[in-house]
């Protein structure tokens, strides 16, 4: 067995290197019948043979016998998925025939299983080649663009249409400069459900922006994709993997959403200040939520020219026609304006109208300066990843029953919830195995999350530029389980075994529970879509202002020098 690798987790590696045993059980040759086990004794039979197994696997065989391992694991499996079977049925058969089908069962539900979480890790990493080809195309356009360097604005937006019209995965027309990327390519192509021009309740055209790395934006603005060069043998780092990220509008933005924290009287007569300060003197179109839309029109009926939607399809379509997001509120709010976004997601400006406000450096007095800038020029941004959630789970039947997967900007928990078990979790990164927790639960964050759930659980504060995922357990009933942080190109799977005494829940940004029982799964990656928003200064001045401020990060009074002679 493979150090640091648990039992269990190698007895099913031999289990799936040995499908025989289990694909027999359809031949529907002589099947010798053994006597039937009362559902107690098979329940002895299988703690037994485990302690067993473990026995046998955490010390060598003398003679180096594999069959011993094996024999007794397949035997175990055999029985395990029986006792389960025995469980799960209405009918309390003891039959040998029954007990045989339902581990061949077993067996077809795991391969589906399986094929259903390769399909869910495909779709993510086929999402992510799309988004990598999309900005190749776009890059392609913009150097085409380059040898247009006299043209007119008209000429370019002409020239812009024909070059967008030739490449069919692009639907939109206009965009482009000499550097860094556009919005159109950015947060227009990958447009989740029908087609754009389908709603009619357009607004226009977005605002397009171009996004530029560096400090100074005109002369560092490449996104350079080669961080790495290794020219003449000699590897050396080029490029820094990220640097302050400034957005510059190129042509004005006319859309702002406005998301507000429910049940606060101070917000809502803000919002409704704003909407009318926006729509007045800037003559912005403003959305909100439809029932902000309804207590917007009882207060005044001149907000009757406030947009809103109506269902699950148009909200689809919303990151085609915003160009800003706002919220009031505090970091609920802004997840709450996240987690409306599916797909891309426009740069959100975030009001402090909450107790905390880690993600929310707007001061909401001053809320004409600040959008005055935001709306005029270029402003700093943290493009703050978030992970794409699927559950997959044991019963589906098949890949069609995959749930919608669920986007989240600090976390995906996965807990005891009611129950007073220890949550028993297996994790995987990619193929290689992590660790069971054994304990409360676990957290897996994103870089921003990093500051929420999982501080409080022990992690690392990190900041929210830096690509990594938190890996940090909730009360583990172990000494030395320390929280990890992945690099944020892999995959995680955290699998509920089927030997779990309970079942495990998994929240979403703090929402949304979702049952998970023996034989779930739950995959994790960072999705392609981040959440882009603006900040006050910048990505780091605003970091650490929010942990000396927000959490009296390493307050201590100041030693005095000594006051005598020495
Ligand atoms: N023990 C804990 O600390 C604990 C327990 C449950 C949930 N949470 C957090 O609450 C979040 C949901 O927030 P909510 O506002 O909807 O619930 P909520 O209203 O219960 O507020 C939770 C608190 O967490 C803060 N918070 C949220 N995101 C943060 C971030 N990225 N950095 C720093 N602080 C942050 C909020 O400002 C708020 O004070 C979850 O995503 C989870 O991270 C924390
Ligand atoms: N537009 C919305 N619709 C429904 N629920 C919302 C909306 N905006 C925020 N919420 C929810 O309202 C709750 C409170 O919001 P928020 O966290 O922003 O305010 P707060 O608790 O006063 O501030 P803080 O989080 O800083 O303490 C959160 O759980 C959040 O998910």
């Amino acid at each position: 067995m493979p150090l640091g690798e648990p039992a269990h987790a190698h007895e099913e590696a031999v289990q799936s290197a040995q499908p025989d045993s289990r694909l027999r059980s359809l031949n529907p040759g002589p099947i010798p019948i053994p006597a039937a086990p009362s559902s107690r004794s098979l329940v002895d039979k299988v703690s037994d043979q485990r302690v067993n197994l473990d026995a046998i696997a955490s010390h060598p065989s003398e003679n180096g016998s594999i069959s011993t391992v094996s024999s007794t694991v397949s035997s175990v499996e055999s029985e395990r998925a029986s006792y389960e079977f025995l469980a799960q049925t209405p009918i309390k058969s003891t039959d040998a025939h029954l007990v045989e089908f339902s581990e061949a069962m077993r067996t077809v539900a795991k391969a589906l299983r399986q094929v259903a979480e390769g399909k869910a890790a495909a779709q993510a990493e086929a999402a992510e080649w799309k988004r990598k080809y999309e900005l190749e195309m776009a890059q392609k356009r913009q150097s085409k663009m380059k040898d247009c360097g006299s043209c007119t604005d008209d000429d370019l937006g002409n020239l812009a249409r024909q070059l967008t019209l030739e490449t069919p995965a692009s639907d939109q027309a206009g965009c482009c400069g000499n550097h860094g990327i556009c919005s159109h390519e950015v947060l227009q192509d990958e447009v989740p459900g029908p087609n754009p021009r389908s709603s009619h309740k357009m607004v226009g055209r977005k605002a397009s922006f171009r996004l530029s790395w560096g400090c100074d934006g005109n002369k560092n603005g490449q996104h350079k994709h080669d961080f790495v060069s290794f020219e003449k043998g000699d590897i050396t780092t080029a490029e820094r993997s990220n640097k302050q990220i400034l957005l510059k509008w190129e042509s004005r933005p006319q859309t702002v959403l406005f998301v507000t924290k429910p049940n606060s009287n101070s917000v809502r007569v803000l919002c409704a200040e704003m909407v009318r300060w926006l729509k007045g003197h800037k003559n912005i179109n403003v959305f909100v939520e439809p029932w902000v839309s309804k207590e917007l029109l009882t207060q005044d009926t001149d907000h009757n020219l406030v947009q809103t939607w109506d269902n699950d399809e148009e909200t689809k379509m919303l990151h085609t026609k915003v160009d800003l997001i706002v919220t009031l509120g505090g970091d609920g709010t802004v997840l709450w304006a996240a987690s409306l976004f599916k797909g891309p997601v426009p740069p959100v400006v975030a009001f402090a109208m909450g107790s905390l406000g880690f993600m929310t450096p707007f001061p909401s007095e001053q809320y004409r300066d600040c959008l005055d800038n935001v709306l005029k020029g270029s402003f700093s941004i943290t493009l703050r990843n978030r992970l794409q959630c699927h559950v997959i789970r044991d019963a589906a039947k098949d890949e069609l029953e995959t749930e919608e997967p669920i986007l989240v900007l600090n976390e995906v928990t996965i807990d005891r919830g009611i129950s007073s078990y220890l949550t028993y979790l297996e994790c995987y990164c990619d193929s290689s195995f992590v660790t069971c927790v054994q304990g409360d639960g676990l957290i897996i964050s994103t870089t921003s999350g990093s500051t929420a759930y999982s501080l409080a659980a022990g992690g690392s504060m990190v900041h929210p530029q830096v690509p990594g995922i938190l890996f940090t357990p909730i009360c583990p009933h172990s000494l030395s389980f320390r929280p990890l942080i992945l690099p944020e190109y892999v995959t995680l799977r955290i699998q509920v075994p089927y030997n779990s005494r309970g079942h495990a829940w998994a929240s979403f940004d703090g929402k949304d529970r979702k049952q998970l029982a023996p034989g779930d799964a739950l995959i994790c990656s960072i999705s392609p879509w981040p959440v882009p928003t603006a900040c006050l200064v910048d990505s780091t001045t605003d970091f650490l202002r929010s942990i000396h401020e927000g959490l009296h990060w390493n307050l201590r009074k100041t030693q005095q020098a000594f006051d005598g002679s020495t």
